[in-house]
């Protein structure tokens, strides 16, 4: 067995995968771990099919030899497995470190059930310490950020430091959308509602990475074993 969290809670999850199930594959360092061990059970014969959420899971997938599928208007995941930025106990969630959010919603919401693999330390109490990342349209992004910054302070967010990502290669990160991410550094989030219905509402604001409200089932690894379990 691993002493690495990310993947024990990986292998946990694989446990849940049964022969014919459509899976949701997640994004991240956590669901590249779920990825890799699923693709060595698909080689020994398991039978599954998924929808990845990143062009990067996709190529992971393919290299590891998982039949892959495209979402249709009647599609139904049995199962989607992903990762998370910061999960609270009734687990609402941060997620889009990577960028991956709009995607990773879309099939969490196509998913029957919906499991977040994680190390025991992205379990917070209150949401906010991780910088949230929100999915913006190129165009205007400059008049939409103010408009963030506006919704921001009527929330009562004072001088919230919002900074555009960039890509490792130089020049801004691009979403597997073709968009823009920003990052709102709000330390504390008291009413992850509220904020993420306000930040919605703004024209060229696509998403955000808040998960709420989604009955997800946690698990959290440490090197030694599963949380509760
Ligand atoms: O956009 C990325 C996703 O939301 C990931 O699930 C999240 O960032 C967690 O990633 P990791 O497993 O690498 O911590």
């Amino acid at each position: 067995m691993t002493s690495n969290p990310k993947e024990r809670a990986a292998l946990a999850a694989l446990d849940l995968v049964e022969d014919g199930m459509k899976l949701g594959l997640g994004t991240g360092s956590t669901a590249k771990f779920f990825i890799e061990h699923l693709g060595q059970r698909v080689r020994q014969g398991l039978d599954v099919e998924g929808v990845p959420t990143s062009k990067a899971s996709e190529e992971l997938a393919r290299a590891n030899g998982i039949p892959l599928f495209e979402l249709a208007e009647t599609t139904v995941l049995d199962l989607d497995i992903d990762g998370s930025d910061e999960i609270t106990p009734d687990g609402s969630m941060i997620k889009g470190g990577g960028g991956a959010m709009l995607r990773e919603k879309i099939v969490a919401r196509a998913s029957k059930r919906f499991v977040m693999i994680a190390d025991v330390s992205k379990r917070v109490q209150t949401l906010g310490a991780f910088p949230l990342p929100i999915e913006v349209i190129p165009f205007g992004q400059a008049a939409t950020i103010g408009e963030v910054r506006r919704e921001l302070e009527r929330l009562g967010y004072e001088g919230t430091d919002i900074s555009l990502r960039s890509a490792e290669a130089g020049g801004f990160f691009e979403t597997d959308s073709g968009n823009l991410v920003a990052d709102l550094k709000l330390g504390r989030i008291e009413d992850p509602k509220a904020l993420d219905e306000a930040l919605t509402m703004i024209p060229g604001v696509v998403t955000t990475g808040l998960f709420l409200g989604c009955d997800v089932h946690q698990i959290l690894a440490t090197e030694d074993g599963l949380l509760n379990g």
